[in-house]
């Protein structure tokens, strides 16, 4: 199979010590940053979540229709699987150029290394090498793509991957009872085959950090999904109003993002998050994101408790296999792709 004609940037850098930035690389960065975002962003409390506590159910309702967007503290994790699961992440980035290239994407699949949404030859590209890997369900799995070389790799994966998940489960939950919707609706979309997918992302120091733009601005297209800062580098900026708002997670916590399938699935009433991130001149940086989206058989539109008499359904319906590949085959530009799924 034919690998993408996409170098890494991590070899790149190394090769000219980052002396040299192409031109495929530069990026316009003209828009407003916040100073003081990390005050405004939602923090939710997991535990209270666990207990049951009306006000922080309210938060999260609040923090889902605002931004988007919240810091999750309190979590059930445990920290030896996500020590675990970041000194992998890390050992994978570690490990020689002609080792990782043995990974590299394959035309038209998302799993392994590289980078995604390269849907054109002369597009711009991100300051950033990933590595992509399904999780569930297990038949997703292309081990191919596990790095064999780490020895922890697939146990750290496993771990982290199912701690994430019954999270994401918990909260979905609680998502539900605040949309006064069934429970069983959203666990029904993903059945026992809920698609889950960790994304490891290296951004490598750059000179001119404020001409590059390490992951260009998007919205996740699942659920839900959960960001873990491997690094004490920040880099994530979230766009409310306008403006990018930096985020300094909060030691321990999770970031957690509405994604597209959400904002659908309420027919608007949650927002995904607008989010991108941005480089540091002179140290790397690396996250790992979990994505959590419904089963490839489950139909993606309004969720017809949320589309009353008298609210039309803003979105179009469509199958979960349709909307994939309609999301990987749009160039990353913001919340654009949503517009797409309009009901026209
Ligand atoms: O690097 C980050 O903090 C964000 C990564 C991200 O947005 C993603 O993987 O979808
Ligand atoms: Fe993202």
């Amino acid at each position: 199979m034919e690998s993408l004609p996409v170098p890494s940037v991590q070899s790149m850098v190394a090769a000219e010590g980052g002396a040299h930035v192409p031109p495929r690389y530069i990026r316009p960065r003209d828009e407003a940053v916040a100073t003081d975002g990390e005050t405004e962003i939602p923090v939710i409390d997991f535990q209270r979540l666990q207990l049951g506590h009306d006000e922080e159910m309210a938060r999260l309702d609040r923090a889902c229709q605002d931004w988007g967007f919240f810091q999750l503290i309190n979590h059930s994790v445990p920290e030896d699987v996500v020590d675990g699961m970041k000194a992998n992440a890390r050992g994978f980035f570690e490990l020689p150029a002609e080792t990782k290239k043995q990974f590299a994407q394959e035309r038209g699949q998302l799993d392994g290394y590289g980078q995604l949404f390269v849907v054109s030859e002369d597009q711009k590209l991100d300051w950033a090498d990933i590595l992509f890997l399904n999780t569930l369900p297990v038949q997703n799995r292309n081990f191919r793509f596990w790095p064999n070389q780490l020895a922890k790799f697939r146990s750290a994966l496993d771990k982290y991957s199912a701690a994430v998940k019954s999270i994401v489960d918990f909260l979905l939950v609680t998502v539900a009872n605040n949309l006064g919707v069934d429970p069983e609706v959203i666990a029904n979309k993903c059945g026992t085959d809920g698609i889950q997918a960790v994304r490891m992302n290296y951004y490598p120091p750059c000179v001119q950090a404020d001409k590059v733009i390490g992951f260009s601005p998007h919205s996740d297209s699942d659920l839900l999904t959960l960001v873990l800062q491997v690094n004490e580098v920040d880099g994530l900026q979230i766009k409310r109003n306008e403006t990018w708002f930096p985020v300094r997670p909060l030691e321990g916590a999770f970031i957690v993002n509405v994604g597209d399938i959400l904002q659908i699935f309420t027919n608007g009433r949650y927002k995904s998050a607008e989010h991108r991130a941005v480089v540091d001149m002179k140290k790397e940086r690396l996250s790992i994101a979990a994505f959590h989206s419904p089963s490839v058989h489950a139909v993606i539109g309004p969720l017809k408790e949320m589309v009353a008499h008298e609210h039309e359904a803003v979105y179009r319906s469509i199958g979960h296999d349709e909307f994939m590949k309609l999301f990987f085959s749009s160039k990353l530009e913001g919340k654009s792709f949503l517009d797409r799924m309009k009901k026209l």
